[in-house]
């Protein structure tokens, strides 16, 4: 990355009472690009944007940086961080119930959520909101302005929510698991909304997903999660030709392909660990058929640039990388 990054995240950790569940994430976020960030439940996706935003219960605690536009966000103040959630930063659920009142009609919702993100106020407000519903694929605005959430679709829901969402016009849309409750024709319109809203506003997209198939839909990189860590990056293209870490060939074996061309979808034997019971070296070990006996007592870091993984097998551009690490 040549510039700056919008965003960098250094050694952040998190941990709920005695079980440390995110250890030490180092991630880079350039202005406009989509990041997919992938694992399988329990990885730790969620709790660390949730963590990058001060979003976890006060039970959780937070260590490290998170630099957003050169301003520290990790345990900063309440009035910092407000300034930042929905104007700088945004974040949508799997569950769009989460940010619409049921009880009230959509119009004003989103009217009060431009309100509260900027400077427009009355008529001005409700012609952005009228700009967001149609930017969002809402048919029929105007009359849609005065519906209630439950008289809208799942699909049409998930819109209303990213349309709030972009009401701040923000830099980064965190979007957790945008796609996971709808059936597979909406999930397919909701990501290419993502990608087109990413192209022609400029922001840049988090992708928090399970589904390796929809991050590469949407994102130019992947940061795979496993037990708490980032264990690869690269740009997706790459992934998907040459992965190097045995947990992301697990990953992407288990997607379907829709030319047909695999007989068996593949799972990866046996479960995430659990995070406050995890063994002394690398976390995917007893998943792993390569897995020595460096494996089971070193952690591998993550190591490379642009493109790195945290596995002692995976193919390094110097392999004396390696012996060093080790060291
Ligand atoms: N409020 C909490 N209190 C205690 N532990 C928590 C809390 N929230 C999350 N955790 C734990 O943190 C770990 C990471 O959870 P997280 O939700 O980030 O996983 P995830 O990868 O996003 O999974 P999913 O795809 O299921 O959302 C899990 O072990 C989870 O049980």
């Amino acid at each position: 990355m040549n510039s700056a990054p919008l965003m960098a995240i250094r050694g952040l950790e998190v941990t709920f009472g005695t079980s440390r569940v995110v250890h030490g994430i180092d991630l880079d976020i350039a202005a406009g690009e989509a990041l997919g960030v992938v694992g399988e439940s329990g990885c730790g996706k969620s709790v660390t944007w949730l963590a990058a935003l001060g979003l976890l219960p006060g039970m959780a605690a937070t260590s490290g940086s998170v630099r957003f536009q050169g301003q520290e966000l990790c345990n900063a103040p309440r009035a910092t961080l407000e300034n930042v959630r929905g104007r700088r930063i945004a974040m949508i659920f799997q569950d769009p119930s989460s940010c619409l009142n049921p009880v009230r009609r959509v119009g004003p919702q989103l009217v009060e959520a431009v309100t509260l993100h900027t400077n427009l106020r009355g008529d001005e407000a409700k012609t952005e909101v009228l700009r967001l519903m149609e930017l969002v694929g809402i048919p029929d605005r105007a009359a849609r302005f005065n519906l209630y959430p439950h008289e809208f679709s799942g699909g049409q829901s998930q819109r209303l929510m990213i349309a709030m969402a972009l009401a701040g016009r923000p830099d980064i849309l965190v979007a957790d698991e945008p796609t996971t409750a709808l059936d597979a024709t909406i999930q397919a319109q909701i990501l290419d909304l993502l990608g087109r809203l990413r192209r022609e506003t400029g922001m840049a997209l988090i992708f928090i997903s399970h589904d390796l198939g929809a991050v590469s839909q949407v994102c130019d990189r992947i940061a795979v999660m496993y037990a708490g860590r980032v264990v690869e990056t690269g740009a997706v293209t790459e992934i998907f030709a040459h992965p190097r870490h045995p947990y992301t060939v697990g990953l992407l074996n288990s997607i379907p392909r829709l030319d047909g061309g695999q007989d068996d979808l593949l799972t990866i034997p046996g479960a995430v660990p659990d995070p406050s019971h995890l063994p002394p070296g690398c976390a995917f070990a007893a998943r792993c058929a390569r897995a020595d006996e460096t494996c089971a007592t070193a952690i591998p870091p993550l190591r490379g640039d642009g493109a790195a993984v945290a596995c002692w097998h995976a193919a390094l551009p110097n392999p004396s990388l390696r012996e060093a690490a080790l060291a």
